[in-house]
């Protein structure tokens, strides 16, 4: 765990994993420079599947902090069921720190969704490996109302910490105030997703000192890093905001 998080106790954790939930974006697909430039700036942790950290990796084994992804979904074809992509056990033998699963709460599969992961938490407390669950309420179950709102939000994450994970990711919920509502109804640590790509990266930035404010531990952001227009230079913003409580407008400066 104190490899993922920095010494703030905090954490600006790169999402590399994507590709197959959500197609092969040209700087995915181009991915020895977007790691290169990521790399580089010094993240806590990258997240990524197996196979893709082999590849960018090559024989240094962890040159920075690697948390294998071992579910993923499939938003064209499948938003709420995970396919098993690996174990904890393949994770140790890579030199993972950490593992990651996805949850679906309030879809039609959350059942096996739940017991998937309690699976890998069993598995991961027996050998000392962390978890980590990026727990969304993407489910097709919850009325419209209650779709993205901080209630099914907190629900998701909430989940997640009771079924052992140590580290929840969720989304952010719009606010300080409504995250903080996440936060504190939530018996782990928690981060949040970085979302979708942001028209000007100050927003970016606002939202990570938003997250921190509101008592989260960082980010684990994806798009909006690998995405942005020098994604190292991202990696070192908000990490200036994350760990050294910059200013967002000051950390900005930083991407110029
Ligand atoms: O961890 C993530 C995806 O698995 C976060 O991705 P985004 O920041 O793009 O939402």
């Amino acid at each position: 765990m104190r490899r993922l998080f920095g010494a703030s106790g905090r954490t600006v954790t790169v999402a590399l994993d994507q590709a197959m939930p959500r197609g092969v974006a040209p700087r995915l697909a181009d991915i020895a420079p977007t790691y290169a430039s990521i790399a580089a700036a010094g993240p806590d942790a990258i997240t990524m599947f197996k196979g893709l950290a082999a590849a960018v990796f090559a024989h240094n084994t962890a040159p920075v902090p690697f948390i294998m992804k071992v579910s993923a979904f499939s938003a064209d074809f499948h938003l709420t069921r995970e396919a098993v992509v690996g174990t904890v056990d393949e994770a140790l033998r890579l030199g993972a720190d950490a593992v990651a699963v996805g949850i679906s709460a309030g879809s039609s599969h959350q059942v096996e969704g739940f017991s998937e992961l309690a699976a890998v938490t069993t598995r991961a407390a027996e050998v000392g490996m962390p978890v980590v669950c990026h727990a969304y309420p993407s489910g097709e179950l919850w009325t419209e109302d209650k779709k993205g709102s901080t209630e099914a939000v907190l629900y998701a994450a909430r989940a997640a910490a009771e079924i052992g994970v140590d580290v929840v990711k969720t989304w952010y919920t719009g606010s300080t105030a409504e995250f903080a509502k996440v936060v504190e109804g939530v018996p782990a640590i928690v981060v949040a997703a970085g979302g979708a790509k942001a028209d000007n990266p100050l927003d970016v930035l606002r939202q990570a000192a938003s997250v921190v404010e509101a008592g989260g531990y960082g980010v684990t952001a994806g798009r909006n890093v690998w995405g942005a227009v020098d994604p190292g230079k991202m990696v070192t913003a908000l990490r200036a905001v994350v760990h050294d409580g910059e200013r967002p407008e000051t950390a900005a400066k930083l991407l110029d």
